[in-house]
């Protein structure tokens, strides 16, 4: 089974380049399904996530093309299938996003159930929710949900929770809706913004993505267009987290300043420099880092997607830190092996108290989830001796070339194929 060792690091440094946003793709692609005609997408990272989106797709009917520079073209102007079979599902959650452009395309869509993952049970009671409110019929059953409506209507959907992705499954179910949708206490994260720009490209016409009410007026067709995807937060916030963990001073481009807030915030408050620029940040740490606490939240709250290395960072601050995740209900299981590598935390339901201790220790350690793999890299950085990280292909579905990006920073790095 292939492993990634990290040996304890020098304080990382040099310029590192993000790559385009995995949460922004996933949806961006299956969106693809709604165009009569052939979509160009630029900035897409090689990650197993796009591969198996992009399965997903295949497999429904489309024709994609992968051309040199990240770019992609999708045709799906000969769909002609309306199901996504188990064996592609519990490869990835987010092949549930084919749900809406199916149902908005076929009027109807048969999709495997997803079914929870390491950090929580993740229902999608909100998306079908969403679809019932539009007309569809729902019935679940044998492991499959499946929705079918004559059309579509558009009405007012209030989300009980701002789900990201039941946001965006029905935001592109109301594409072609007829009539007006309103989604109520939606979610406001720059990905969905990502998506409507690009649908809105195709033709549709969405007004607030980006803010809690998203209306979407019906069209009759969507049309090909071109899009590149926005930058990934979630990776840049990791290398700007990895710099300041090592005492670093590291410049990473393709980063946007305004959807980094909640990490920028969140590191200054530690004591870490970080100037920002028009598209790249730099974050210099030169003098350790302090505790501090940290709530997810729906965006602009602090990500839950960074909570696992700013756990990873705060282990080995100046001080005791508390760590509440409100978003999922289970997303603690770095803890226990940043604890088996020298971590000072407790866990208390959906708590975490960590007191930074002066150092962590190399042990071998097993990557739950995708970002407790990152944390785990990044506390490998600084842990005396060496680190040897199990189950990294949780890693690969959300990072474009982790070693390579960080060997270049000069981390001490490498995979092994044993
Ligand atoms: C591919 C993608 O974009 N993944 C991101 C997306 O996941 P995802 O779209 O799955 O996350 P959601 O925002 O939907 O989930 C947030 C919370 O809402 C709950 N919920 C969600 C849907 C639903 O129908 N019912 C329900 O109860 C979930 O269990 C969870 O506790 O947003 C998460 C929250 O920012 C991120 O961590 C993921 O990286
Ligand atoms: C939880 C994540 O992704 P997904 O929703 O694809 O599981 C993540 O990117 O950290």
């Amino acid at each position: 089974m292939a492993k990634i060792i990290v040996e304890k690091s020098a304080p990382l440094k040099g310029t590192v380049r993000v790559s385009g946003a995995k949460n922004s793709v996933l949806p961006i692609i299956a969106a693809s399904l709604l165009a009569q005609e052939h979509c160009t997408l630029e900035d897409i990272p090689e990650l197993k996530d796009v591969e198996v989106i992009c399965e997903v797709l295949t497999s429904i009917g489309s024709d994609i093309k992968k051309k040199p520079n990240g770019i992609i073209e999708i045709n799906s102007s000969r769909i002609d299938n309306f199901e996504a079979p188990y064996e592609l599902v519990r490869k990835m959650r987010a092949s549930f996003l084919v749900m809406g452009p199916l149902l908005a395309r076929m009027g109807r869509a048969r999709i495997a159930l997803p079914g929870g993952c390491a950090i929580g049970t993740r229902p999608i009671d909100l998306h079908l929710k969403g679809f019932h409110a539009l007309g569809a019929k729902i019935d679940v059953g044998h492991g499959y949900v499946e929705a079918s409506a004559e059309k579509l209507v558009g009405d007012k959907i209030y989300l009980d929770f701002p789900s990201v992705g039941a946001t965006e499954n029905i935001m592109m179910a109301a594409t072609m809706a007829e009539g007006i949708t309103i989604i109520q206490n939606a979610a406001e994260e720059p990905e969905i913004v990502d998506l409507a720009n690009y649908l809105n490209g195709m033709g549709a016409q969405i007004k607030g993505a980006g803010t809690d009410t998203i209306r979407i007026q019906g069209v009759q067709a969507l049309k090909g267009t071109r899009h590149a995807v926005i930058p990934d937060r979630v990776e840049a916030g990791t290398y700007m987290v990895a710099a300041a963990m090592t005492g670093g001073d590291v410049t990473v481009l393709n980063a946007l300043p305004d959807h980094l807030k909640p990490i920028i915030a969140k590191l200054k408050e530690c004591g870490v420099e970080v100037q920002e620029n028009g598209d790249h940040v730099r974050v210099r740490a030169l003098n350790g880092v302090n505790s501090t606490d940290i709530k997810t939240l729906p965006y602009p709250g602090f990500p839950t997607d960074m909570q696992a290395q700013f756990m990873a960072m705060l282990s080995i601050a100046k001080g005791t830190s508390v760590v509440i995740e409100t978003v999922f209900e289970n997303r603690f299981m770095h803890a226990g092996e940043l604890k088996r590598m020298g971590a000072d935390i407790k866990i208390e339901g959906r708590s975490a108290v960590v007191q930074g201790v002066d150092k962590l220790q190399g042990a071998q350690v097993t990557a739950t989830d995708l970002r407790a793999g990152a944390a785990l890299i990044l506390a490998g950085l600084i842990a005396d001796g060496k680190t040897e990280i199990g189950d990294i292909y949780h890693i690969e579905r959300g990072y474009v070339g982790i070693e390579d990006k960080l060997r270049q920073l000069g981390a001490k790095i490498y995979r092994s194929e044993d």
